[in-house]
């Protein structure tokens, strides 16, 4: 970055290394898309070959330093592979971004099954943690790192239809509080984000439903649907120097809405 004077300062990010789940699209396309303009090389993955090809390549044609993987986070090997592979092409981690989420489910929570509950905990829950452990030898090899969780507003009231997934998105929260201060002495951040309702394909069901939809925006301060966007500054503020004393600590993009529930 060259600033009026002619004098060249780096980028806030420049020199790192970020992995980014669930990033060929939504909230962390556009969480990979910030890191990387931030100046991080970024990894890519998400559950299809194709979307990863895609997205790899909208963002190099950007300029950006972006590789891509394969990873289902629900799948151990996929996981670990996409570590490995985050060092072989980049040569170590200090940047975890744990955004992908399912959420098979909607209706009344006693509705629920033992099925949902299962894949919700695994994919949501227990894939975070344990990409969190591996990641974590890696970023001390480096001197420290920085990891953002993405939970959710539903995550402190869980939302009417989606009992199961807001449960998962409360332990995220649980998590970051659990992990932040066994991870200080390693000089490793750990914080969360908590989106409102952010335009994407995943919370299609609710902005396209007419009557769900007025209700929310009833809610919103900021009188908008978010855009995922308006959630990346936030991580990349997180992931930052600029953020060196915070952690532990969740930041809330919702427009408004959270303030008022
Ligand atoms: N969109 C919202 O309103 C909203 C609100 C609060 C929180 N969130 C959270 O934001 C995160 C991103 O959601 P989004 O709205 O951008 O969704 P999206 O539909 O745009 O993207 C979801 C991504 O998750 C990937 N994915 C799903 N299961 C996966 C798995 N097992 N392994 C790897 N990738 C997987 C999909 O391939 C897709 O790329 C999620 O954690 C979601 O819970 C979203």
């Amino acid at each position: 970055m060259q600033s009026a004077g002619g004098v060249t300062t780096p980028k806030k990010l420049q020199g790192k290394v970020a992995l980014v789940t669930a990033s060929t699209e939504g909230i962390g396309l556009a969480i990979a898309r910030r890191l990387g303009h931030d100046g991080a090389r970024v990894l890519l993955s998400s559950r299809k070959q194709q979307n990863v090809d895609r997205a790899v390549q909208d963002l190099r044609n950007e300029g950006l330093e972006v590789e891509g993987t394969v990873c289902h986070v629900g799948n151990r090997e996929d996981r670990e592979k996409l570590i490995e592979t985050a060092v072989q092409r980049f040569g170590g981690i200090d940047i975890l971004v744990s955004n992908a989420a399912v959420n098979p489910f909607a209706g009344s929570i006693l509705e629920s099954n033992e099925e949902v509950w299962d894949k919700i905990l695994d994919v949501n829950v227990k894939a975070t943690f344990l990409l969190v452990k591996l990641a974590v030898p890696k970023m001390q090899e480096r001197g420290g790192g920085s990891i953002v969780i993405v939970s959710s507003v539903a995550g402190f009231t869980p939302f009417p239809t989606l009992g199961p997934y807001s449960v998962s998105k409360t332990a995220l929260l649980g998590l970051t509080k659990a992990l932040a201060p066994e991870l200080s002495p390693l000089n490793i951040r750990v914080n969360c984000l908590a989106p409102g309702l952010i335009r994407t394909k995943f919370s299609s069901a609710l902005w396209k439903n007419e009557a769900v939809c007025e209700h929310l925006m009833s809610t919103l301060g900021i009188s908008r649907i978010g855009q995922p966007d308006d959630c990346a500054g936030a991580v990349s503020f997180l992931c930052s120097p600029d953020a060196s004393y915070i952690t532990g600590e969740t930041i809330v993009v919702s427009g408004g809405s959270h303030s008022r529930l």
